[in-house]
C-alpha cells in the first residue's frame, strides 16, 4: 500500500455554520468562567484541539503519498487533476488573508498561467539567468571575503543567495542604492516572517474565531504585511519612475509590463506585486540557501568526499579567477554531491495538492471511500520518497557516488518526467520553475567555495550537527553551519585560517 490515509470526514456547509454557532456560544460561556485571556485560550484549545498549521485542509480527507510510483502517476501522468494547492498551505495566503495571490498560492487559472509564464520564460530561463553572471561573481567575491574574515558560515551563505535574488528582482541600480545594511535588514525581516508563520496558520484554519482568540498575534500578521508593503512598494515606485525604453531585465520590471490577457488584460495590482516579490525573494533564497548549507555541512562531515570533489574542481578549473558556468558542466562529481544533498536533505519537505473528482481518485489508487466531493489534500512526502529503500541503497547515508555512472541515481531526472525517484523540486505542471537556476547557483558556490577553502569541523566541542528543523515551508539546519575554514592560497589572496 503506497499511501496512508488519515480521515477527517467532510462536513456539509449547514453543519459547519452550526458548528460555528456552537463554538461562538461555547466561547461566550467559557469566557464567563475564565479569569484571563490565557485561561480562555487554554480552555478553548482543549475543546478545539491544537490550532497550528499542518498544511492540511480544515475539511475533507488528508492523503499522504510516500510511494514514488503513485506520486509519478498522480503528478505527472494525471497532472491535470493535480493543479491546485490547498488554501492556507502557502505563506502569502496567510499574510494577505487569501486576497493577493502569488504563483505558489494562485489557483490554477489565468492569473497563475500568466505569472508563471512570466517568471519561467522571462526571468528564470537559463538565457536570462546568464545576464546575472557579473552579479554572481561579485557576490562570490564578497562571500569569500566575509568568510575569510570570520563571518558565520550559515548566515553568510544565506546573505549571498539573497543578494543575487534581490538584484534579479529589483535590478542592480536599486539594490546598490539600498546598501548592504538595508539589504540585510530586508533579508532578516523575510526570515522573521518565515519563522513566525507556523503560529499564523490558525487564522486560515479558524479565520473568525482565531482573530478573537489571538488579537495580538493577528495584529502581528497585519503589521508584517504592512511592513512588506512599506519595504517593497517604494522600490517598485523607483523602478516605475526610472522606466525607460531600455532592456527590461529585473523581475519587477517584467511584472509591471505583465498583463493578464485572459482576465481583460488587467495589470498586476500592488497587493499582488508585494506577494510576488516576497515569494521570489523568500522561496528563491530559503530553499537554495538551505540546500547550500546542507551541502557544505555534509562536506565538512566527510573530508574524504570533500577531497575527492576538490580534485575534480582543481582539474577542470583554470589556474586563476572564479569557476564559471561553462566549467561546471565538466564536473560530474560536483553535480553528484549537490544531487545527493537534495535527495538526503530536500529543503522543501512536502508537496501539497488539493484534489477533487474521479481522475484524482484513479491516480491515487485504492482509496476506501474515494475522494470526497468537497475535495482532499494530498501530501507528497518528498523526504520519504527520496529515502525509499527500494530505489536507493543505504538511503540515509550521504553517498554522492550513487549519481555517478553505474550508480542507481545515474542520469537522475529532476523534472520527474520519465521517472520519479526523488522530487526535491516537486513534479508536474506546478513543479518549481526555479530549478535550473537553483542547480546552477548551488554548483557554482559549492565548486568555488571548495576551491577557495578547506572546510573542517570548527572544533571538537563544536562539531557540525545535521539535525533538521522543520519550519513552516522549509527544512533547515537546526544549528546553523559553523566550520573552520582554511584558505588554500590558490588565488592571489594570502593564506588565512579562520573559524566561522
Ligand atoms: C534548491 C532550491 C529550490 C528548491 C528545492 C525548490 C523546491 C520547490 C518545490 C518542492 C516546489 C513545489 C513544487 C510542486 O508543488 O510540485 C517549488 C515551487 C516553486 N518554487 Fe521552488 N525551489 C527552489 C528554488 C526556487 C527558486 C530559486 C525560485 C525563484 C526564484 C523558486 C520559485 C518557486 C515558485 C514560484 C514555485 C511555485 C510554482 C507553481 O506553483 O507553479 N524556487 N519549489
Amino acid at each position: 500500500m503506497g499511501h496512508l490515509i488519515t480521515t477527517l470526514p467532510p462536513l456539509p456547509d449547514c453543519i459547519n455554520s452550526l458548528c460555528f454557532l456552537l463554538l461562538a456560544t461555547t466561547l461566550f460561556l467559557v469566557s464567563l468562567s475564565c479569569r484571563s485571556r490565557t485561561d480562555l485560550q487554554s480552555c478553548l484549545l482543549r475543546k478545539l484541539g491544537p490550532m497550528t498549521q499542518r498544511g492540511s485542509e480544515r475539511r475533507g480527507q488528508s492523503i499522504q503519498v510516500t510511494d514514488r510510483a503513485v506520486a509519478h502517476r498522480a503528478l505527472v501522468v494525471h497532472s491535470a487533476a493535480f493543479l491546485d494547492r490547498p488554501t492556507g498551505a502557502v505563506p502569502s495566503t496567510i499574510l494577505t488573508r487569501n486576497r493577493h495571490y502569488n504563483i505558489l498560492s494562485a489557483p490554477y487559472g489565468p492569473y497563475w498561467r500568466a505569472t508563471r509564464r512570466n517568471v519561467a520564460a522571462g526571468v528564470l530561463h537559463p538565457s536570462r539567468v546568464s545576464l546575472v553572471d557579473g552579479t554572481r561573481a561579485r557576490v562570490l567575491g564578497d562571500l569569500v571575503r566575509s568568510l575569510g574574515s570570520g563571518a558565520p558560515a550559515g548566515e553568510s551563505l544565506h546573505f549571498a543567495v539573497y543578494s543575487i535574488l534581490a538584484e534579479m528582482c529589483f535590478g542592480m541600480d536599486v539594490v546598490s542604492k539600498l546598501g548592504e545594511t538595508r539589504l540585510r535588514a530586508m533579508q532578516k525581516f523575510q526570515r522573521d516572517i518565515l519563522l513566525a508563520l507556523p503560529s499564523f496558520g490558525v487564522f486560515v484554519r479558524y479565520p473568525r474565531i482565531a482573530k478573537l482568540l489571538y488579537p495580538s498575534r493577528w495584529r502581528q500578521v497585519l503589521a508584517l504585511r504592512r511592513q512588506q508593503e512599506e519595504s517593497f512598494l517604494p522600490l517598485v515606485a523607483t523602478i516605475k519612475s526610472n522606466r525607460d525604453t531600455g532592456v527590461k531585465s529585473s523581475y519587477v520590471e517584467s511584472l509591471l509590463e505583465l498583463r493578464i490577457h485572459e482576465d481583460g488584460g488587467r495589470p498586476v495590482n500592488d497587493g499582488e506585486l508585494v506577494s510576488l516579490i516576497s515569494e521570489f525573494l523568500g522561496a528563491g533564497t530559503e530553499s537554495t540557501a538551505a540546500a547550500l548549507e546542507w551541502t557544505m555541512a555534509n562536506l565538512v562531515k566527510r573530508p574524504d568526499l570533500q577531497r575527492k570533489l576538490r580534485v575534480e574542481v582543481d582539474a577542470v578549473a583554470s589556474a586563476e579567477g572564479v569557476i564559471e558556468e561553462a566549467e561546471l558542466s565538466r564536473m560530474p562529481y560536483l553535480r553528484a554531491v549537490v544531487l545527493e544533498s537534495l535527495r538526503r536533505h530536500p529543503p522543501v519537505p512536502f508537496v501539497l495538492r488539493h484534489v477533487k473528482g474521479d481522475e484524482a481518485a484513479k491516480a491515487l489508487g485504492s482509496l476506501p471511500r474515494g475522494v470526497p466531493e468537497s475535495g482532499a489534500t494530498v501530501n507528497f512526502l518528498v523526504g520519504k520518497i527520496g529515502r525509499d529503500g527500494a530505489a536507493w541503497s543505504d538511503p540515509t547515508q550521504f553517498k554522492p557516488e550513487r549519481f555517478m555512472p553505474g550508480g542507481e541515481g545515474e542520469g537522475a531526472d529532476l523534472t520527474c518526467t520519465r521517472e520519479l525517484k526523488m522530487m526535491p523540486f516537486g513534479a508536474g505542471r506546478r513543479a518549481c520553475p526555479g530549478f535550473s537556476m537553483a542547480m546552477l547557483h548551488l554548483q557554482y558556490f559549492v565548486a568555488n567555495l571548495v576551491r577557495e577553502f578547506e572546510w573542517w569541523e570548527a572544533g571538537e566541542d563544536d562539531v557540525v550537527d545535521l539535525t533538521e528543523f522543520r519550519g513552516f515551508f522549509f527544512t533547515i539546519m537546526k544549528h546553523p553551519l559553523r566550520a573552520r575554514l582554511v584558505r588554500r592560497g590558490m588565488t592571489c589572496t594570502p593564506p588565512h585560517d579562520t573559524a566561522v
